[in-house]
């Protein structure tokens, strides 16, 4: 078991100095975001998955909140829960199980986090996005990332999926990454380029099945931005995110997909539109965003979002 700071809880361990900021310790050297987990640390996690499941997955799924039935409809699936990985952390956020579910899916082999990361959570974006970089020691080539969010664009209704085809960074333009501090080339270059982050290809897929699941009017390809809640959004930052062209807005996914472009994945993402962030001030309850509701969408919506994420890999395995 590691003995970093990086494998317990987001508060540290009782004793443990590099919890407690203390400014007249000169011995204490703090320590960067990249360097949490160690490319060692994610070889081990990673040999721990694909030991235990006999299965090298190709594509990882990351369920946002209220979609973790994208995992149910795993087969032969293998459960791991996120105590019994070595040096995981744990899943705090309610529509968030925190169970990683290995398997088959239209005859590809997957692997699916049933309850991710949040930077509000109180871990480092690093610790956020570190399954990421497990899914590709374990052997992913393609990252699905889903999330909830709320839908800035007018045109966007609720229950509509918002394929992602951009992102605008608020925490890195507040200077946080998950690739802040020293960069281990075994994962990617010191300086990615994030232009295309969002397969072409796939999305076209997305759309033209779409098409065939007869939800087209549903479908937007458009801009999210991840912000580091947990507060839902004022309306002068709605305002401010709408002028930067921003679509959708959450909080997760960005940090994930930056670390999925560094390591060379590719990337399929959407957003189910939750509910619908009005700009307008009002004192009614109902333009309020809140959690059940969130959820509740999510329920509603997610045998859409299982066929299209199901579709979507068939059509992966067919160009296999
Ligand atoms: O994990 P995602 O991004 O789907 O979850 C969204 C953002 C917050 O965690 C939560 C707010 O309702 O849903
Ligand atoms: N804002 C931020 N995150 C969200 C929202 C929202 O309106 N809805 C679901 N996740």
């Amino acid at each position: 078991m590691c003995s970093r700071d990086c494998c317990s809880n987001p508060r540290g361990k009782a004793g443990d100095k590099s919890a407690i900021n203390d400014p007249a310790d000169s011995t204490i050297v703090p320590t960067a975001q990249s360097q949490l987990y160690p490319y060692e640390v994610i070889q081990e996690i990673a040999d721990f998955i694909v030991k235990g499941s006999g299965i090298r997955p190709k594509i990882g799924i990351i369920c946002g909140s209220g979609l973790g039935s994208l995992a149910d409809i795993i087969q032969d699936a293998k459960v791991f829960e996120y105590e019994k990985i070595p040096n995981f952390p744990v899943s705090t956020v309610e529509g968030h199980a925190g169970r990683l579910v290995v398997g088959t899916l239209e005859g590809a082999n997957v692997m699916a986090m049933q309850g991710r990361f949040h930077f509000y959570e109180g871990y480092p974006l690093a610790k956020c996005s570190m399954p990421v970089r497990v899914m590709k020691l374990c052997g992913v080539e393609y990252l699905f990332a889903t999330n909830a969010a709320g839908g800035i664009n007018p045109k966007y209704a609720v229950g509509d999926i918002m394929l992602m085809h951009d992102h605008v960074n608020m925490l890195g333009f507040a200077g946080n990454s998950p690739l802040q501090g020293p960069n281990d080339p075994r994962f990617g270059p010191r300086f990615p380029a994030l232009v295309n982050s969002y397969n072409r290809d796939l999305i076209n897929k997305a759309i033209e099945i779409s098409k065939i699941m007869g939800i087209e009017s549903n479908i937007h390809v458009g801009v999210y931005s991840c912000l580091g809640g947990p507060t839902y959004e004022t309306i002068a930052e709605l305002k401010a995110l709408r002028m930067m062209g921003v679509d959708a807005v959450g909080m997760s996914t960005v940090h994930e997909v930056i670390t999925a472009r560094h390591c060379d994945m590719k990337v399929f993402a959407f957003s189910l539109i939750t509910n619908k962030c009005s700009i307008e001030y009002s004192d009614k309850k109902d333009d309020e965003a809140n959690h059940e509701e969130v959820m509740a969408v999510a329920k509603n919506r997610q045998k859409a979002c299982c066929e299209l994420v199901s579709r979507l890999i068939a059509e992966i395995q067919k160009g296999s």
